[in-house]
């Protein structure tokens, strides 16, 4: 067996372990950013190895806002780990994607204010391109797993992550589905910004929990009711997870593996040490001359 784990799955409310791995190791691990939000659990899945850590805490301790993103995403980086799948609970803001409904969204709209969103700060200036914000070759492989599990999917449409920890008005709701989007959560950005940054291949699997609050007959959203319909999807989300493992390439052929090639503006020789030695992890492969 591959001894790096092949898939990072970051859980989202309601899913807080992957109860289908076996041969579980528990570990902890530091970033130059901080702990991230659990320890992360190494198992393997169809014979292969895959990492999971809980988004808000193992008991749902951290908010939206308060989610360590960065040391999430290093810590996963630090395992050797180039594929990244989040799950998240979301609104939606259309009658087709329904409760229950899976959507692998293909584009972002970032409303958050209060986040950490890159790892580059402290003299080191990079500008990464995010125009198709989801890695298209995991998306496509994780919209097939789902299907093969038999959940009810839907490939595409924008996800809008909202600051939280408060629901959207209906003036918002309305406003965000006359701007033709689909779905509505909190978390996706800067997750998938900073999977970006430091080059991983990453996706999202999108739980449609609730219409929001813009529906004429559906009751608005509630905690009660994201975690209740994602209770109803917690296996069938494993057992997607288990499909997409088993279809995942060796080697993948997109460019997520070199977003940063031509990203940084700083000269080399300007990053200050203390700098460099934060983020050689990420982008030591370019500093190099
Ligand atoms: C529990 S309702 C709101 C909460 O649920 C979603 O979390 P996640 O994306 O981690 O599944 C949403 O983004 C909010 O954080
Ligand atoms: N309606 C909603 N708004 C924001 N985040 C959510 N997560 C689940 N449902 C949501």
């Amino acid at each position: 067996m591959n001894n790096r784990p092949i898939l990072g799955i970051i859980g989202g409310s309601g899913l807080y372990e992957f109860t289908a791995l076996k041969d579980v190791e528990t570990i902890e691990i530091d970033t130059p950013f901080g702990k991230p939000s659990s320890p992360i659990v190494i198992g393997t899945l169809s014979g292969n190895k895959v990492a999971f850590l809980a988004r808000h805490g193992i008991g749902h301790f951290l908010s939206p806002t308060e989610v360590n993103y960065r040391a999430n995403i290093f810590a996963f980086k630090k395992l050797g780990i180039q594929c990244l799948i989040g799950i998240s609970a979301c609104g939606s803001l259309r009658e087709d994607y329904a409760p229950g409904h899976i959507v692998v969204p293909d584009q972002l709209v970032d409303n958050t204010k209060d986040r950490a969103r890159t790892f580059f700060t402290d003299g080191l200036v990079v500008h990464v391109g995010v125009a198709e914000p989801f890695c298209p070759e995991l998306s496509r492989l994780l919209y097939s797993a789902v299907a093969e599990a038999g959940a009810t999917v839907h490939s595409g449409g924008t996800l809008i992550t909202i600051e939280g920890p408060r629901f959207s008005t209906k003036a918002e709701s309305n406003m965000y589905r006359s701007e033709g989007i689909s779905l509505v959560g909190m978390t996706a950005c800067p997750e998938a910004f900073l999977a970006r940054e430091a080059e991983l291949c990453y996706t999202t699997m999108a739980h449609v929990t609730d219409y929001d609050v813009w529906h004429v007959t559906e009751e608005p959203v509630s905690v009660d009711m994201v975690v209740r319909t994602l209770a109803k999807n917690t296996q069938m989300a494993q057992l997607a997870i288990q499909k997409l493992v088993e279809i995942m390439p060796e080697e993948m052929t997109c460019s997520c593996s070199n977003a940063l090639a031509n990203a940084i503006i700083t000269r080399p020789e300007c990053v200050p040490p203390e700098t460099c030695e934060r983020v050689k992890l990420l982008i030591g492969k370019y500093l190099e001359s």
